[in-house]
């Protein structure tokens, strides 16, 4: 196997303690020149390798000279929560403090921040909250946005925000850092028009060095390939742990199977391997287990989707397996579904998952796929804008008071008919008028809930259904993720046991009944191991139902009257309030067509499914090689849609 990959280069590694660390790392050198150019520019573009230390040295930096003296902040955003509370414990050791005092983090429903606090580490969507109640960003005195080349649509939007406010505020600093982004167009971007200079800074050097291995002939089954490559690691390199980038959990749930019954099979001598899953389906505490350390006799093997592509150090890794394709979602504004393509990587992405070994000693990087495949890639990946649903973008820019959308000084300007779809079910939502404001109450509190728009429609109506408490709970789980445990080794006795929360009315309500028992066994850790239930999933709804009750109080709807024995069919009539353009009926031929029209062949384990359910409704979608995959599905009576539909065309 080593045969067919060509080495391209070695150096050993070196080892040091913390502080010296610190000043190894490549940006140490350019310390001064930084520092004059964000003094003197509003706005600094910095290129650097991969772990030459722009997330966790910059910062310090501007915090040893004075950018916090006022009492004001350095914020740091970063595309990944499990980054930003990542990152934030490395800088603390590095300040030796505890995380929350000089440094600390701000996600979505969890913060660790105090009043000492003057750099926050936080998601690029904590970041744009913040501007609904500090439009000018008052409370910071720098900006980075880090991983600028991801183009999420959170960084498009923070680009043209930043842009508009560093008009109105000569005093702030923007950095804008990544290892691969087109930095010209971005100085053109700030330049033009609004003559906002820019200065950019390239990082030479890099910590460790990297070796980069390449397939000769491509493989057909990257799958296969990743588990040969890591076996093949294990029994031929010296230690070290194995970071593989694979396209999704699928795919990382039957790697991480194939390698666990592999442990039967592994010679003595060789180190045991430790399988651990990293995709976004996790709660982040089950993410964050992959930076425990393990002894010497194991060696981690992590797969992961992208979400471990950009700014984590996983101390350890030495090894990354790369299989070159990613998935893209791409959304329909037609049909309001979005579906799911596997594409090849671009150079950019490459050079991320090829940059998370050589960071705390030289690795290596097996792509598996050839150099001649590598040289033909994009070198950026498709803006997230262009291919996406902009109903939160759209939202956003509505509460920031944006009357018309096409005024925001967009990085690249998204496609018209998203615009267009994402206005009309924010119209249909009830949370814009017909002159496109935001509406009074509905809209400005959906603005304020801190949850998707459907689920905070659905929230808000529940008022009118009786229902708040059971939606409460209802949007808490939803937001958590999944709640059933299906170990590989007991399915059977887990599916017997999910089956006693199952309702008729569909996963939904079965999703309700599980966490209202959770609640009501006080968060039992062994009461979710015996039913096959995940525990951390549960525990986080319940940290997300506690964060979401206080707007409730705020907008005087009393979640508190436990109402026993409401009909289920008002919850479901209630969450139609927010979802109702996800709704699809059962065909002749035991498919199902989407109200919109789009007929889809449903793959999905919801028994209400094999029952065949004329009506169902749907929290998501995503088609993918011709079968839809759907969550959330609930049974519905055509009777509400007439009385839904009639009263919208009324309007
Ligand atoms: N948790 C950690 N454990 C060990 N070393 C770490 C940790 N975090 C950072 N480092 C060290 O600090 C270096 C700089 O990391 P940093 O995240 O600042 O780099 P970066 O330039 O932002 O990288 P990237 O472009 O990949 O985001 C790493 O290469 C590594 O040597």
């Amino acid at each position: 196997m080593e045969d067919e990959f060509a080495i391209q280069s070695f150096k050993p590694a070196l080892s040091t303690n913390l502080t010296l660390q610190k000043k190894l790392l490549p940006i140490f050198k350019y310390r001064e020149q930084l520092l004059y150019a964000i003094e003197t520019f509003q706005v600094t573009l910095i290129h650097g390798h991969t772990g030459c230390g722009k997330t966790t040295q910059l910062p310090q930096y501007l915090y040893e000279t004075g950018w916090t003296k006022d009492g004001k902040i350095i914020g740091c955003t970063q595309p990944r929560r499990l980054v930003a509370r990542s990152v934030a414990a490395r800088v603390s050791e590095e300040l030796t403090t505890e995380v929350g005092k000089t440094c600390g983090y701000k996600i979505q429903f969890e913060h660790n921040i105090s009043d000492e606090t003057r750099i926050e580490y936080m998601t690029d969507g904590t970041l744009l909250k913040e501007i609904l109640t500090d439009p000018l960003l008052e409370r910071y005195s720098v900006i980075i946005i880090d991983e600028v080349h991801e183009r999420t649509i959170n960084i498009d939007l923070l680009l043209g925000i930043l842009k508009r406010i560093l008009i109105k505020r000569r005093d702030l600093r923007v950095i804008l850092a990544s290892a691969s982004a087109n930095i010209q167009k971005l100085n053109d971007f700030f330049y033009e028009k609004d003559k906002i200079e820019t200065k950019s800074i390239s990082i030479e050097g890099k910590l460790f060095p990297v070796d980069v291995m390449y397939l000769e002939n491509p493989t057909e089954n990257y799958v296969n390939t990743a588990i040969e490559t890591v076996l093949n690691i294990n029994s031929s390199y010296p230690s070290g742990d194995i970071l593989v980038f694979l396209t999704d959990r699928r795919e990382i749930e039957e790697c991480v199977k194939r390698i666990e019954s592999s442990a039967v099979t592994t010679p003595d001598d060789l180190p045991m391997l430790v399988p651990l899953p990293l995709h976004s389906g996790l709660t982040l505490d089950e993410q964050l287990r992959v930076f425990e350390i393990y002894e010497n006799r194991f060696r981690k093997v992590i797969f992961s989707t992208n979400i471990a592509e950009a700014s984590v150090t996983i101390d350890g890794i030495v090894y990354v397996v790369d299989c070159g394709f990613c998935k893209q979602r791409i959304f329909n504004p037609y049909s309001r579904v979005s579906k799911l393509i596997r594409i090849p990587i671009s150079k950019s992405n490459a050079v991320q998952r090829m940059g998370r070994a050589g960071r705390t000693n030289s690795g290596k990087c097996f792509r598996l796929f050839p150099k001649t495949i590598y040289d033909s890639l994009k070198d950026e990946s498709d803006a997230e804008i262009s291919h996406s649903d902009l109903l939160p973008a759209v939202f956003f820019l509505k509460a920031i008071g944006l009357r018309n959308i096409y005024q925001f000084p967009f990085y690249i300007p998204p496609p018209t008919v998203h615009i267009i779809a994402a206005l009309e079910d924010l119209y249909f939502l009830g949370a814009i008028d017909d002159y496109s404001n935001l509406t009074d109450p509905t809209g400005l509190q959906m603005v304020e809930l801190p949850l998707d728009a459907r689920l905070s429609k659905a929230l808000l109506s529940s008022a009118s259904y009786d229902c708040t408490y059971a939606m409460l709970n209802i949007v808490s789980v939803m937001m958590a993720g999944d709640v059933f445990y299906r170990p590989s080794s007991n399915q059977y006795e887990a599916t017997a046991c999910h089956a006693t929360f199952t309702t008729e009315e569909g996963d939904i309500l079965t999703g309700l009944n599980v966490f209202e028992s959770f609640l009501n066994r006080r968060t039992d850790m062994k009461w979710c191991k015996a039913n096959f239930l995940n525990y951390n999933t549960l525990s986080h709804a319940s940290e997300i139902r506690k964060h979401i009750l206080p707007y409730l109080q705020r907008f005087h709807i009393s979640p508190e009257k436990r109402i026993r024995d409401i009909d289920p069919s008002k919850m479901i009539e209630c969450l139609l309030q927010g979802f109702f353009r996800n709704v699809a009926h059962l065909q002749d031929d035991g498919s199902y067509r989407t109200i919109l029209g789009s007929p889809v062949l449903v793959d999905h384990k919801s028994t209400l499914i094999n029952k065949g359910i004329p009506w169902i409704m749907f929290t998501s979608m995503v088609e993918y090689e011709g079968r839809a995959f759907i969550n959330g599905v609930s049974k519905i009576e055509s009777k509400w849609l007439e009385k839904f539909y009639h009263r919208k065309n009324k309007k």
